[in-house]
């Protein structure tokens, strides 16, 4: 896998390394000793009841929330405990939250062009043209997150599904050396949720992703024979492949136990 960008270690295969992590919020513990790392090019699912640590993780990833303790790595080099949230975002971090964040008033071009545009690497380019490189970016976005043909529209009209899928887009055009995906697929019709598990796969291998879902038959169809990981108060619980992991005794209690 090739590594876009500068900087960014990956010699080793790994691209994000969380080592004994606790975030205690006035003596709870929300991460308990938390350990864990993702490929390079891995799609990795990451389930657990209500109160896991799930967001919790994502926002110490992201440097929305600082760990009491232990160590983050996004690839060898970058100690993500001592960067801003600007910082990680510009090292090649991006995380989309669960509620669609598009610009609504804008149409669904607009919307990948100033995502484009708000490339970090580069110095803003508000008013300048995009390079025929952009465009074809832009296009080869839009068939994959099934918007072309509704390039004019304007992103307000679309549907729920379609604007994740747009704000996926507008991430894909920064692209981020580590994707984080939160509920993908919540609030979504079934016909939604078949068509984003299409859009992952044919993501996979070509990013590195970390899905956080709760709908499992979603996750079946996105792990395929990789790992997912199941957290519980605060740690890994079990990790394995999907068929392993649902029949893992300790799992089912913590999902049945509620
Ligand atoms: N800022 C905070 N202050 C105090 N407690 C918090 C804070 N943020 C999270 N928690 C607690 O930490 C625990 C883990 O929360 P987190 O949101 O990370 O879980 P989650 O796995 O994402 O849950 P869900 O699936 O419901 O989104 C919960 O018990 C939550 O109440």
């Amino acid at each position: 896998m090739s590594v876009k960008r500068e900087g960014l270690d990956t010699e080793h295969g790994v691209i994000l390394y969380l080592d004994d992590i606790t975030v205690s919020f006035d003596g709870f513990k929300a991460l308990n000793k938390l350990s864990l790392d993702i490929a390079v090019g891995e799609l990795r699912c990451i389930i657990g009841p209500n109160g896991a640590g799930k967001t919790t993780m994502m926002d110490v990833i992201t440097g929305k929330t600082r760990p009491t303790s232990g160590s983050a790595f996004f690839g060898q080099t970058y100690d993500l405990a001592g960067m801003t949230e600007y910082d990680i975002a510009h090292a090649g971090i991006g995380r989309k939250f669960q509620r669609p964040t598009v610009f609504e008033q804008h149409t669904v071009f607009e919307n990948l062009e100033l995502a484009a545009k708000m490339d970090k690497r580069v110095r803003p380019t508000l008013f300048a043209r995009l390079s025929s490189e952009q465009r074809d970016k832009i296009a080869e976005i839009l068939r994959l997150i099934r918007l072309n043909g509704q390039e004019d529209r304007l992103a307000g009209l679309l549907s729920h599904g379609q604007k994740q899928w747009l704000e996926i887009g507008m991430l894909l055009m920064q692209e981020p050396q580590l994707i984080l995906l939160d509920e993908p697929v919540a609030g979504m019709s079934d016909a939604e949720t078949a068509r984003t598990a299409e859009l992952l796969n044919e993501l996979r291998g070509k990013h590195s992703i970390m899905v956080v879902e709760h709908d499992m038959g979603f996750v079946a169809e996105i792990a395929q024979q990789g790992e997912v990981t199941v957290l519980h108060e605060g740690s890994v619980l079990a990790q394995g492949r999907m068929d392993q992991v649902q029949a893992d005794e300790r799992v089912i209690e913590v999902y049945l136990g509620r």
